[in-house]
């Protein structure tokens, strides 16, 4: 029997340094995010950041919490609910740090007699710090408590038709009535180091100008080629003009060189070029977090206007849209009345 487990990057329990120090051990302990060996990861972590970040990022979530919990897990709750409505086939959700669990998602599912399942990232663009630690988690698990299950992989979404189209119908929406000088497409941040790492052809990616716009397989697993690419598909289908749009990467931690030009950089800069409406996307999240929420629509949005711009859109993620829903639950119905489920065709998954 078949079965879905969608999974999203997952919040800590409360707003407090007591439960954010655990989450972000969890998070940042993680080989495919801060990818160095072992014993140097617990010194950077534990020994540097774990000792002043729990404060300073519970404060940060205290800003954005809602009643019902951290919005990240609240709205895919809701998503959740919605995409179950429409399909056929059991849905669990899940969490890759925090609750609810990979495991629990899992248990689930098997509980209700699913052998093969679905796994879905809810990330458009795929980077090793989101999409491979899922996979891998999962597959740890599988081997470990339910080896007679089998897997099948949503892969990275940036370029989907569907997906694309809900994304720019939402962004017309909210940008209806709000006379923007320009529109930010603030992607989260990783290392320019990851992008070497998860290319495949291991001589293409070179972070340049022109890298992400040469045809190459490196792109299939290429974090920046995807984020440019969800860019441009959008831009030609609302018809922005060039000049009018921009591109940038938020959210990066000290140390590394990360994927340029920086939002915070630009976005201050932005006033003094003559952008004085500023309406900005946040394509790699599909559910409102504190990337957004906070970093951008609070942090933002007080810059640029320190800055000496004057009107600032934080433009919302698809989140539990009802074109979004529908959006995901036409895949998993394609996905369910497929015969093989050996690999998922990324093109069935528009039919
Ligand atoms: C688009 C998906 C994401 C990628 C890729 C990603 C990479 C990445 N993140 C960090 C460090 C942090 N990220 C934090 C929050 C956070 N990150 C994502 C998504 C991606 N991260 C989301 C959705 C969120 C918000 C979670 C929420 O509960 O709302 C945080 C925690 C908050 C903080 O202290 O700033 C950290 C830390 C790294 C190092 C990284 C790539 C290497
Ligand atoms: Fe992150
Ligand atoms: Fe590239």
């Amino acid at each position: 029997m078949k079965g879905v487990l969608l999974v999203n990057l997952g919040s800590p329990e409360s707003p407090t340094p007591k439960d954010v120090k655990p989450y972000l051990d969890e998070f940042l302990m993680d080989k495919y995010v801060i990818d160095v060996p072992f014993l140097l990861r617990a010194l950077l972590v534990r020994g540097i950041i774990l000792q002043t970040r729990p404060k300073k990022s519970a404060a940060a979530y205290a800003k954005i919490w809602w009643d019902e919990g951290s919005p990240l897990v609240v709205i895919s709750k809701r998503m959740h609910a919605k995409v179950k409505q429409l399909v056929d086939v059991p849905v669990s959700l899940a969490m890759r740090y925090g609750n609810p669990s990979l495991l629990s998602g899992l248990q689930e599912l098997h509980d209700k007699g699913v052998n093969e399942v679905l796994l879905f990232p809810l990330y458009p663009q795929h980077a090793m710090a989101s999409t491979t630690t899922i996979l891998e988690l999962a597959e740890d698990l599988r081997k470990k408590h339910f080896p007679e299950m089998k897997f099948t992989i949503v892969p990275a979404f940036y370029n989907k038709p569907d997906y694309i189209k809900n994304l720019a119908d939402s962004i017309k929406c909210h940008l209806e009535g709000f006379d923007y000088d320009h529109l930010l497409f603030s992607y989260h941040g990783i290392p320019e180091r990851h992008i070497r790492k998860t290319d495949i052809t291991k001589s293409h990616c070179k972070i340049d100008g022109s890298c992400c716009s040469t045809p190459s397989p490196a792109h299939e697993f290429c974090y920046r080629h995807q984020c440019y690419e969800t860019t441009k598909q959008v831009v030609k289908l609302l018809g922005i003009p060039e000049g009018k749009y921009s591109q940038t990467f938020q959210s990066r931690l000290a140390g590394d060189k990360w994927l340029t030009p920086y939002t915070d950089v630009e976005v201050n800069k932005m006033p003094e070029k003559g952008i004085k409406k500023l309406a900005v996307v946040t394509p790699a999240f599909v559910s409102d977090c504190l990337e957004t929420l906070e970093e951008i629509a609070m942090e933002a949005n007080h810059e640029f206007k320190a800055h000496g711009g004057e009107e600032f859109l934080a433009i919302p993620c698809l989140n539990d849209s009802d074109d979004w829903c529908k959006t995901v639950s036409n895949w998993i119905t394609n996905w369910s009345n497929a015969s093989s489920t050996v690999k998922v065709d990324s093109e069935k998954m528009n039919a």
